[in-house]
C-alpha cells in the first residue's frame, strides 16, 4: 500500500544485500518523460498501463532472471492480475503491512498528497486510505510474504531478510 515504506525499506535492504535497487514508479517516470501525478492527469487507467509497460520491460531485461534486484513498485500494482502473476513469476513477493493509522500519519503532509494523484482533493485521508485498503485486500494477500512495517526502517529491513530467509 502506497505509504507503507517499499521505496525506503527496499532502497536499504538492496544495499544490505548488494543488489541494485529499482523504485518502479521513478522507472514509469523516466520511460514516459512524465511524473506520477501528469500521467494520472490522462486517467488512472492510462497510468495503469504506464506501470505494467514499466514493469514488463523490467522483468524482459536481458539478464534480469540472473540479477540480484530489489524492487519497490507502487502500492497499486498488484490490481492488475496480470502483474500479480509475472510479479510471482519473477520473484519472491512481499507485502509491507500498514494499519491504517500509520498510514495517515505517514501521508498527511501535503507533499506526500501531492506525490499520490490517488489521495488528492479527499476530504477524509483515513476514508479514502481504508477503502484502498479493502479494495485491494485480496490481492495484497496473494503476497508469498507479509512482514510488518510499523518498526523503525532497520528493525523491517532485519525482519524482510529473515522472511526471505526463512
Ligand atoms: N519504518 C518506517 N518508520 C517510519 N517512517 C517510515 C518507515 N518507512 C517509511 N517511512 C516514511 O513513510 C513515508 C512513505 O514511505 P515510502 O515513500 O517509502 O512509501 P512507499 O510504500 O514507497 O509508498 P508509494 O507506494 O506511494 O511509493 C516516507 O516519509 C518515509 O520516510
Ligand atoms: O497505491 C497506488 O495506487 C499508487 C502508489 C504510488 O506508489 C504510485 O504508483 C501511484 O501514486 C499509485
Ligand atoms: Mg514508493
Amino acid at each position: 500500500m502506497m505509504g507503507a515504506g517499499k521505496s525506503t525499506v527496499g532502497r536499504a535492504l538492496a544495499a544490505d544485500l548488494g543488489a541494485t535497487f529499482v523504485d518502479l514508479d521513478r522507472r514509469i517516470e523516466r520511460m514516459f518523460g512524465a511524473s506520477i501525478a501528469e500521467l494520472f492527469e490522462d486517467g488512472e487507467a492510462y497510468f495503469r498501463a504506464c506501470e505494467r509497460a514499466a514493469l514488463c520491460s523490467l522483468l524482459d531485461e536481458p539478464g534480469f532472471a540472473g540479477a540480484r534486484v530489489v524492487i519497490a513498485t507502487g502500492g497499486g500494482v498488484v490490481v492488475d492480475p496480470a502483474n500479480r502473476a509475472d510479479m510471482a513469476g519473477a520473484g519472491r513477493v512481499v507485502y509491507l503491512e500498514l494499519p491504517v493509522d500509520a498510514l495517515v500519519a505517514r501521508l498527511s503532509t501535503d507533499a506526500a498528497r501531492a506525490e499520490r494523484p490517488l489521495l488528492e482533493d479527499r476530504a477524509s485521508l483515513r476514508e479514502r486510505l481504508d477503502q484502498l485498503l479493502r479494495a485491494r485486500a485480496s490481492a495484497y494477500a496473494s503476497a508469498e510474504l507479509r512482514v510488518d512495517a510499523r518498526p523503525p526502517v532497520r528493525a523491517v529491513v532485519e525482519a524482510l531478510r529473515a522472511a526471505l530467509a526463512a
